[in-house]
């Protein structure tokens, strides 16, 4: 139950969306959703792998248990492909996250999961759930903020928090809302990332083991092949011809032609794409667009998720990036309207001085996250000598524990933050101790 007047209105139900609908019951403030689609969990195909830092979030949701039955752990065994079905490698290349926070990464599909964020919402918000609802305008004012949908309905609200993804309209409007205001403003272009590989991905009944998974790398061109508990997916990777900020609506026949070009390529030992992508169950097609925006916040509005960050999913961290948004700006914002007087409401000065906590908060974790993906990303596409030395010989197992886990990875992971409001029994625990351990909250 709310224990305060304030209202958040989410624009987006995706997973960045249902989350922070979680984290804002929790922390006793009202919310409603507006989600575009006329489903919540629209199956479009794709997986979504979680670490520990994630998974322990949605473990002080109280979530953890029901994602378990839907969950495959990824590995131990990995192994790297040439184009030509040459496997120059195969090993544990996983092994230093589960020594150092306790598990390998967690595969899941994509709609299953946003299915289980929905299906674990209380009885009492579900009907702030609402679908079939696209924004169209927002107006923030003084006092509150009303958000407009295309069917002519309004919502008011406190704050608009725009979770609606990498080609946010809430983004768009915030901007011109701004540049309104202020002319003179110096803010991020529309169009504020930039593509310069695409994927199509496919979803299929599982052929191999539970957490088996694979690389194919080439100049230009890889795929990642992961098994989950149910499923395997194939994730096609290419270069496109030119880098690009525009937005690319890409048809069946261009998933089909995708699936062609890869077909001879190997995916596992005696497994190649035309064994599985005739059969696939789901599927889809876009550009990977990458960039990190420099405005988060303005008026009553503020963003998360890939509405402000996108990367490449070869390291699987753009939901995680999301989540810890989520984190930060909870954790901020019911520190200032739990305790205060409920007739009080918070003024746009106090909401945009939270934005600049908020965000600086997450840059550094952010920017280190969206590296990793630049690099994973290049590394598989060989994207020039220096990539391809690392991908195809100097990244073995021992050493990938050293650089990728050691130096890199689990410094941050161990970082990762926490909710600061909600107690829970430690999920996951390795070799490096969390900064934020959960029965201990800062
Ligand atoms: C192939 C692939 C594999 C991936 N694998 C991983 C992985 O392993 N791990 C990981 O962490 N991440 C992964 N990602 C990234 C992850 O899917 C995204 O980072 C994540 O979905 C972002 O969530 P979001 O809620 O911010 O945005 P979205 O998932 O895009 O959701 C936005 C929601 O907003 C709705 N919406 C949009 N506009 C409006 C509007 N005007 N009004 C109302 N609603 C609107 C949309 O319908 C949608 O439901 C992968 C991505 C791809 C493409």
């Amino acid at each position: 139950m709310a224990v305060t007047n304030f209202k958040v209105i989410i624009v987006g139900g995706g997973p960045v969306g249902l989350t922070a609908a979680h984290a804002l019951h929790k922390a006793g403030i009202d919310f409603t959703v507006l989600e575009r689609s006329n489903e919540i969990a629209m199956d479009v195909g794709a997986s979504i792998a979680l670490g520990s830092a994630t998974l322990r979030v949605l473990h002080q949701l109280g979530l953890l248990d029901q994602l378990w039955d839907l969950g495959g752990e990824i590995g131990p065994l990995l192994k790297k492909f040439t184009i030509d079905g040459y496997k120059f490698k195969s090993g544990d290349f996983l092994y230093g996250m589960k020594k150092s926070h306790g598990l390998r990464p967690v595969a899941f599909h994509r709609a299953e999961l946003v299915q289980s964020l929905y299906d674990q919402l209380p009885e009492e918000v579900k009907p702030n759930i609402l679908t079939r609802k696209k924004v169209s305008d927002i107006q923030s004012g003084e006092k509150k903020a009303k958000v407009v949908c295309d069917d002519g309905s309004i919502y008011e609200g406190d704050l608009v928090l725009g979770a609606d993804g990498v080609h946010s309209q809430t983004r768009k409007i915030m901007r011109k809302l701004a540049l309104e205001a202020d002319p003179n403003v110096n803010w991020d272009p529309e169009a504020p990332f930039t593509a310069t590989y695409r994927c199509m991905w496919a979803s299929f009944k599982r052929p191999t083991a539970v957490g088996d998974t694979a690389e194919t790398q080439h100049k230009d061109s890889s795929i990642m092949y992961l098994v989950g508990k149910e499923r395997g997916w194939i994730f096609l990777y290419e270069k496109l011809p030119q880098p690009t900020k525009e937005r690319t609506s890409y048809t069946s026949e261009d998933v089909e032609a995708m699936g062609n070009r890869f077909a001879e390529y190997p995916i596992w030992d005696n497994l190649k794409v035309k064994d599985v992508f005739p059969d696939r169950m789901t599927g889809g097609m876009s550009d990977l667009h990458e960039g990190i925006c420099n405005n988060w916040g303005w008026g009553r509005i503020v963003l998360a998720g890939d509405a402000i960050h996108k990367v490449c999913p070869n390291a699987g961290l753009g939901y995680q990036t999301g989540v810890q948004d989520v984190v930060s700006l909870v954790n901020i914002l019911r520190q200032l309207v739990v305790p205060s007087e409920p007739s009080m409401g918070l003024s746009v000065s106090a909401l945009e001085a939270m934005y600049k906590s908020y965000q600086s908060q997450r840059w550094d974790p952010l920017s280190h996250d969206a590296f990793i993906s630049g690099q994973v990303t290049r590394i598989h596409a060989w994207a020039n000598v220096w990539y391809y030395l690392l991908g195809r010989i100097v990244l073995v197992p021992h050493f990938m524990d050293t650089l990728m886990n050691d130096w890199l990875q689990a410094p941050a992971t161990s970082k990762a933050l926490a909710f600061n409001f909600l107690d829970a029994e430690e999920p996951f625990e390795g070799q490096v101790p969390w900064v934020h351990p959960l029965k201990n909250l800062y």
